[in-house]
């Protein structure tokens, strides 16, 4: 399981900097998207190949403080969810009366503590930290959140003991691990039960808090699959079924942990910002993605129409992934899911080699040449794999920080067309780096470097004698 850090703290000691520094995304796609809650803000963050899930609070204010008055829910709820609190301070603003009163309340709680002390810019280290050790909590920490300076260091630090992330296997032991995430009642469960078909239902007790989803493994006409189950399947047969809570953190660490994730909405309830919230979530992290628009039953022919049009509009910044209309209660179209899981599955996970790549870089460099920059034209050499689900496309080549936008799209549409990805998110980095031929001449001794010159020299001689 990922660790999930909460950031706590008065209002306007840095909480938002830091949070965006952390969770700055490779490819900001839909970085400004709103919270998934209104006052609480999750973000995906990874570093030194350690990833987790970062909570923003509010900020917690003074009125929240009374003397025996409890923080205000949303912080409390944060730091509950959290394995880890970051404790932010203003080093400039110096120790308040509030920074006193949140530090007892959190001692309170039990969690392990890192007092974050921010703004150390333009003031010595140890002068800006030093009040802030009354405070009596475990390690502390001095950063510049918008600078970006302590902060890899401090995240290095607090994720130690964490171990880095396992890159994804081609066929991971549990087959294709498939997430089921939607908003409370749009029919996850449901939805659960039908894929599995009702007699294959085995539920693992798993032991846990409210936070962990239901594994299941299973399989289906020889694939393997791991469903993922964030609503928690209902125990046939047992009156005092618990239905538990929606939890974000529970849906946010099953996106996390799947291949694929299929996201569960209700035909008959409007898109709301919670979806789209979770959509972007989802889409920030890169996995493979797959749509199911679910009770679908019982609606008119001219209902039908009507929501087929608006989804296709509503969706049409992710022309890539696969709507379906279902209905999980009656079992309608359920199965067509899994070609489209299976595809998407192949599509996060493909493996191209450098050279077919390549080649498919430069059909595409020649088709459509990239701008001249400066009179100089951006040049793109050759093109590797970085990594999948989501797939990543390194392309080296020089004056990449100049490639615009549109190219890097007209690129992105190549790569999918010509490779048929579908259901993936794809992503592009360039990296400017010198002609490697040019860069071994460079790095040539003396004596190599005129004994190529001598030979360069015989043979262009020789092709004129030829000539
Ligand atoms: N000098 C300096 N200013 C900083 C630093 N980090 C944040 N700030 C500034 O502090 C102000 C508050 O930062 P925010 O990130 O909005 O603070 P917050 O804790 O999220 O505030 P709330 O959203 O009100 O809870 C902004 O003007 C930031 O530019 C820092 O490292 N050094
Ligand atoms: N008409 C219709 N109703 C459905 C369908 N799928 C689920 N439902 C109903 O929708 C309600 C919620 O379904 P659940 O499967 O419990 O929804 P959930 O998303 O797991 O809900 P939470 O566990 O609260 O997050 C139940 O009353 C279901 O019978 C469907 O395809 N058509």
């Amino acid at each position: 399981m990922k660790p999930v850090i909460a950031l706590v703290g008065r209002p306007n000691v840095g909480k938002s900097t830091l949070f965006n520094q952390l969770t700055k995304s490779r490819d900001a796609l839909v970085a400004d998207l709103p919270g998934l809650t209104r006052d609480r803000k999750y973000g995906d963050a990874c570093i030194e190949n350690k990833s987790f899930i970062v909570i923003d609070t509010g900020g917690i204010g003074e009125s929240d403080l009374g003397i025996d008055a409890p923080m205000a829910e949303q912080s409390q709820q944060a730091i509950m969810e959290a394995d880890i609190v970051l404790f932010l301070v203003d080093a400039r603003a110096g120790l308040m009366p509030a920074d006193v009163q949140i530090a007892d309340q959190l001692r309170m709680r039990g969690k392990p503590i890192h007092l974050i002390v921010n703004k150390i810019d333009g003031l010595q280290e140890e002068v800006g930290m030093a009040e802030f050790h009354r405070l009596g909590l475990g390690e502390t920490h001095a950063i510049a959140a918008s600078h970006g300076r302590g902060v890899t260091l401090m995240m290095e630090r607090i994720l130690a003991e964490f171990p880095e992330d396992e890159p994804f296997e081609e066929d991971p032991e549990g087959g294709i691990r498939i997430a089921i995430i939607g908003r409370p009642n749009v029919g996850k469960s449901t939805l659960v039960n039908r894929l599995l078909g009702e007699e294959r239902v085995v539920v693992y007790d798993m032991p846990g808090t409210t936070r962990d989803s239901i594994y299941i493994p299973f399989e289906r006409q020889g694939q393997r699959y791991t469903l993922i189950d964030t609503a928690g399947v209902r125990r046939r047969g047992r009156v005092d079924e618990t239905v538990e809570k929606f939890s974000v953190i529970k849906t946010l660490q099953a996106v996390k942990d799947a291949n694929v994730v299929v996201m569960v909405m209700d035909a008959h309830e409007s898109i709301v910002d919670q979806d789209l919230n979770l959509l972007g979530f989802v889409l920030e992290t890169g996995r493979a993605l797959v749509i199911a628009i679910n009770k679908w039953d019982g609606m008119t022919e001219y209902e039908k129409l009507t929501l087929r049009n608006a989804m296709q509009h509503r969706f049409d910044f992710i022309p890539y992934v696969k709507i379906h209309l279902i209905s999980a209660k009656f079992g309608t179209a359920v199965g067509d899911l899994y070609p489209s899981i299976q595809r998407a599955y192949e599509s996060a996970m493909i493996r191209v080699p450098t050279n077919r790549l390549t080649t498919l870089l430069e059909d595409a460099v020649q088709q459509h040449q990239p701008p001249l920059v400066g009179g100089r034209r951006i040049k793109l050499r050759y093109c590797h794999m970085g990594g999948h689900n989501p797939p990543l496309f390194i392309i080296h080549g020089n004056q990449t920080e100049s490639v615009p936008a549109v190219y890097k799209r007209y690129l992105e549409n190549i790569f999918r067309k010509i490779l048929k990805l579908s259901g993936t998110p794809v992503r592009i980095e360039f990296k400017t780096s010198e002609n490697p031929f040019k860069d071994r001449v460079n790095r040539l001794t003396d004596g190599q470097a005129e004994r190529r010159r001598r030979f360069v020299q015989t043979h262009k001689k020789a092709a004129k004698k030829r000539k």
